[in-house]
């Protein structure tokens, strides 16, 4: 019989803390969603002393959920200079073979980076439907936080770069779930813009084997995606996490985050299957020159 999502979560997040749990972690980064739920309470099930522990929130609710389980909570920005966090748990919308990732379906990306980026590790927990092969299979956009004031020039400078659903839609600003209550507010008071484009998006991998990315024609490569994104004005996030993993990522530049060194999916037979970061990374930053489009 099929796992329901909720149990399926909760056996990936068991797996994932079991393996990746340090013995004695100073710092824990703690991410966003209805998935780092079950995390937390892996955690607490290790039945280890967490006294001595700070738990770095991810945002408001991943704050809320620190507290309310007894935890105590250090903000990002307390950390002590040059301390890493020993590792940083959260969830994510998609997958791909590369572990690249989209997250924001929550409207969390912006704290979700700065703490997996200053993670020595950093590991995604997430139930099969977030499992596949390429990113944009099926979660429909890419979420991108955004100033209020330049909303619509990133609008327009996204669909520029080709974002289009296949019926044509272009970027929209994400709205509350009555239309009158407005758009939705990040916790750093900006908006969230969801900007499909032509799927799947191409890995590094798929570059080095030779697929033709275009990205004038929306066709776009994970990595090049974000930073081209991320160099848009008025645009402080993406929701894409790619670039290095691990200790590389921490000498790397900050264009996609990290992406984690292991995604822990549960399976809707009961199991959980572990995509670990493949050894080898097919970047094509290096290769490509910065695609400047007019607009
Ligand atoms: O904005 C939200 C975060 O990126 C979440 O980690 C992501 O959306 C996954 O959330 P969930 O575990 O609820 O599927």
């Amino acid at each position: 019989m099929a796992l329901d999502i909720e149990a399926a979560k909760r056996a990936a997040a068991i797996e994932a803390v079991r393996n990746h749990f340090p013995d004695s972690p100073r710092f824990v980064g703690i991410g966003s969603g209805t998935t780092i739920v079950y995390v937390v309470q892996a955690i607490q099930e290790l039945g280890r002393d967490l006294s001595r522990v700070g738990f770095v929130p991810t945002g408001y609710q991943s704050k809320q959920l620190i507290l309310n389980a007894g935890l105590l909570p250090i903000e990002f920005d307390a950390l002590p200079d040059n301390v890493m966090i020993d590792i940083a748990f959260d969830g994510a919308d998609e997958v791909d073979e590369e572990l690249n990732c989209i997250k924001g379906g929550g409207a969390c990306l912006y704290q979700e980076k700065l703490v997996a980026m200053r993670a020595k590790e950093f590991v995604c927990v997430a139930d099969h439907r977030k499992l596949q092969s390429r990113l944009l299979t099926k979660w429909p956009t890419i979420p991108i936080e955004v100033e209020p004031k330049a909303s619509r020039q990133v609008m327009a400078r996204l669909r520029v770069l080709g974002s289009r659903s296949p019926t044509g839609a272009g970027p929209f600003i994400r709205e509350g779930a009555l239309s009158k209550t407005g758009p939705v507010k990040t916790d750093q008071d900006f908006f969230i813009i969801d900007a499909p484009f032509p799927q799947p998006l191409l890995t590094g991998q798929d570059i080095a084997e030779g697929k033709v990315r275009n990205s004038h024609e929306g066709i776009w490569e994970v990595e090049e995606l974000a930073r081209t994104i991320k160099d848009i004005n008025g645009v402080l996030g993406v929701g894409i996490f790619c670039g290095p993993t691990g200790p590389e990522a921490q000498v790397a530049g900050v264009i996609g985050g990290q992406r984690p060194i292991a995604c822990y999916f549960g399976m809707a037979d009961g199991s959980v299957q572990v995509r670990k970061a493949p050894v080898k990374r097919h970047s094509i930053v290096a290769q490509y020159p910065r695609i400047e489009p007019a607009i």
